[in-house]
């Protein structure tokens, strides 16, 4: 059987904060099959950025980094390359050549005074060493396989005269020139509306079947997990505490936070009905904890309804509570 695309385990990335290393990812085991999406959920500030930060070797410099464990790409060759102990340049490579990545914002992956044209283009000279003219063809290629009308004009044009989905869809061209094995999609619809946000998650799901690469899909958005992912992985406070198959954990979620998440998500009709009722929609109660001073034990007990003592005492392992499901509660059998 071929090594999944990617295989973190361990993972530990700390930032240098007066004179002190704050953990803002621990413990984390992660692995991407070919042709599979998994989905990276969890509040603002739990670690899903910084885990593919971790991935493509771009945490921020100077106080950012990888502390320990391991992230094993496998790569378009077939090769398996271990990426922490990379040099800088060989970093950088591997990640033009087999990690694509897609942001939120296009603007921050498209640069203003080139043509998208020349954009695409480049990375695909560089990388695979084809020649100006082959490159160019190339760009439209793509520019067409995710749906942009007239690619041959839309090579020509800047950035600023595509609408926000068009951009969207060409940084993904971009993120596809080099034929990558992984593609990183950090929350990549966030920021458009949603019918073009459903538009690009169907255009995901038909390249990565077309081309079979792994996706990490980090989101704050459980609606476009079930849209798009097979696999999730719920983070708090820097911490998996429950993954497993979309449809199970969906539908029994074994961890009383991933409960939470799902109860303060609005269903159609049910905010209309509950603003009749004057109930406001679920939330959890309580704020995530401050990295510096993560409580003792399980990061969500001061939060959680179901805590017991021994919650307050060591952090709990990841419980298979099926055999793809697992949980970081010592409770999940309650659930
Ligand atoms: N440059 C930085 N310096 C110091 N701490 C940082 C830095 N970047 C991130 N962190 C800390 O790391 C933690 C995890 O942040 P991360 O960006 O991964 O969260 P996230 O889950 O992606 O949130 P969001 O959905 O808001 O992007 C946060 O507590 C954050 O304060």
């Amino acid at each position: 059987m071929d090594a999944p695309i990617l295989s973190i385990s361990g993972l530990r990335a700390v930032f240098r904060i007066a004179g002190r290393d704050i953990a803002a990812v621990q413990d984390v085991d992660l692995v991407i099959g070919s042709g599979e999406t998994v989905a990276l959920v969890g509040e603002s500030g739990s670690g899903k950025s910084v885990t593919s930060l971790s991935i493509i070797g771009l945490l921020p410099k100077k106080i950012g980094r990888i502390a320990e464990g391991s992230i094993a790409l496998r790569r378009r060759d077939g090769t398996v390359t271990e990426l922490t102990g990379l040099d800088p340049e060989s970093l950088r490579k591997v990640r033009g050549n087999d990690i694509g990545m897609v942001f939120q914002e296009p603007m921050t992956s498209l640069n203003p005074v080139y043509s998208i044209g020349e954009q695409i283009a480049e990375p695909i000279r560089i990388h695979l060493g084809r020649s100006h003219r082959d490159a160019a063809t190339d760009a439209v290629r793509l520019l067409a396989q995710v749906g942009i009308p007239d690619p041959d004009r839309r090579a020509r044009q800047y950035p600023h005269e595509l609408s926000g989905g068009m951009r969207q869809r060409a940084t993904i061209a971009m993120a596809l020139s080099c034929d990558p094995t992984l593609l990183i999609a950090d929350e990549p619809t966030t920021a458009l509306d949603v019918t073009i946000q459903a538009q690009i998650l169907d255009l995901l799901a038909a390249l990565q079947a077309q081309r079979g690469m792994g996706i990490l899909f980090v989101t704050h958005n459980l609606g476009v997990v079930a849209e798009i992912a097979n696999r999730v992985a719920v983070m708090y406070a820097g911490r998996i505490v429950e993954s497993g198959p979309v449809s199970e954990v969906f539908t029994r979620p074994r961890h009383p936070y991933t409960a939470g998440l799902m109860r303060s998500v609005p269903r159609l009709g049910q905010a209309t009905t509950l603003k009749a009722a004057g109930t406001p929609l679920p939330t959890i109660a309580g704020n995530v904890p401050s990295l510096a001073l993560l409580p003792k034990g399980c990061s969500f007990a001061p939060r959680c309804v179901l805590a017991v003592d021994a919650c307050r005492t060591a952090v709990p392992p990841l419980f298979a509570a099926t055999s793809t499901q697992q949980s970081r509660c010592l409770r999940w059998e309650d659930l």
